[in-house]
C-alpha cells in the first residue's frame, strides 16, 4: 500500500541503530502500513542498504527518508524528502534539494518521490541542531508553517517532528484543522498505546521511532492503537 493517505501507522528505524532478527521480525509483522528508514546522523549507504534488505524479507511497505544524498539507495518503495520549514539555513529546505536535482535529475523517478514540510519542533534533537531549526514556535506560526506546506507548496505531506519528546496534542488537533489534502504525519516521543490513540485522534499519520529501541512490547502496541480509533 504505497498510498500515504491510506496510511495510520509508521515505524522508522534508524539504520544506526542495531536490531535484531527476531526484533525486526515483529515490527515488520506488526500490522503497521509501512517501515520507513530514515534518521539524522550516522546514515550511510551501507546500513541503508543493510537494513532495507533485511525488511524487504517481509511484504511490508518499506520507504526511505533522505537524511542525505549519499545514502540514497535503488530499490525502496517510496523515497521522502524533507524540506525544512522551520529551518534558518535555507539549505534544509531547498539548498541541498537544488543539489541534488541539478546532479541527478534525469534518474529521479518523481512518482516515487514524497515531499515532506518538515516542522521541527524540539529544539533538543538532533534534526533541530543540525538544520538550525527555529523551534520557539506559536500555536498560530505551526499553523502558518502548516498552511504553506499545503496551500503555497501543495507538499502531500506536513510532518510535525516532536523527535524524542512527546508533542502538544492541542497544537496537532488545531494543525489537522487547516489541512484539507495534505497528509498529517506526527512523529516524536510516543512510547505508549495510550499516547499513540491520543495523537492518532489528530493526526493522519503516526510514526513511532526510539520506542522500539527502549521497549519493543509497548511500541508494538500502537499499531492496534493508531487502528482502532
Ligand atoms: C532511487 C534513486 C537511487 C534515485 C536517486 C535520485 C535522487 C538522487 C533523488 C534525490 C532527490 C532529492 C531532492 C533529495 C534531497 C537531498 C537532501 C539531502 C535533502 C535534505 C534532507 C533533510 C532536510 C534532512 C535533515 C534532517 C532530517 C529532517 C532528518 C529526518 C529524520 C529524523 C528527524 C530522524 C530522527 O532523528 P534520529 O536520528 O532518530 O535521532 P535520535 O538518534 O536522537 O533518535
Ligand atoms: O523517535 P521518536 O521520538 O519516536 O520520533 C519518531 C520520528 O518522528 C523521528 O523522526
Ligand atoms: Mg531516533
Amino acid at each position: 500500500m504505497y498510498d500515504v493517505k491510506k496510511w495510520r501507522h509508521a515505524f522508522k528505524l534508524d539504520p544506526n541503530k542495531e536490531i535484531s532478527p527476531e526484533a525486526l521480525e515483529k515490527v515488520c509483522e506488526s500490522g503497521t502500513d509501512a517501515i520507513i528508514i530514515g534518521g539524522t546522523d550516522g546514515v550511510t549507504s551501507d546500513n541503508v542498504l543493510d537494513l532495507m534488505a533485511r525488511v524487504r524479507r517481509y511484504t511490508v511497505p518499506c520507504a526511505l527518508e533522505v537524511s542525505n544524498i549519499e545514502s540514497i539507495t535503488p530499490g525502496f518503495d517510496l523515497y521522502f524528502i524533507p524540506s525544512v520549514l522551520n529551518s534558518r539555513d535555507f539549505r534544509w529546505m531547498s539548498g541541498l534539494h537544488h543539489e541534488a536535482v541539478k546532479e541527478y535529475g534525469i534518474l529521479i523517478d518523481w512518482d516515487e518521490m514524497i515531499v515532506e514540510g518538515y516542522c521541527i519542533l524540539n529544539g533538543d534533537c538532533k534534526a533541530a541542531k543540525l538544520t538550525d531549526a527555529n523551534t520557539d514556535l506559536t500555536e498560530d506560526d505551526v499553523i502558518a508553517y502548516a498552511m504553506m506546506a499545503e496551500k503555497m507548496f501543495r507538499m502531500p505531506v506536513f510532518y510535525m517532528e516532536y523527535s524524542g519528546t512527546y508533542g502538544d496534542p492541542d497544537i496537532v488537533r488545531s494543525v489537522k484543522e487547516e489541512l484539507e489534502k495534505t497528509t498529517l504525519f506526527y512523529g516524536g516521543g510516543i512510547s505508549t498505546a495510550g499516547q499513540a490513540k491520543e495523537m492518532g485522534k489528530h493526526a493522519d499519520v503516526v510514526i513511532v521511532g526510539n520506542a522500539v529501541y527502549e521497549n519493543l512490547g509497548e511500541a508494538l502496541k500502537t499499531v492496534q492503537a493508531v487502528k482502532n480509533r
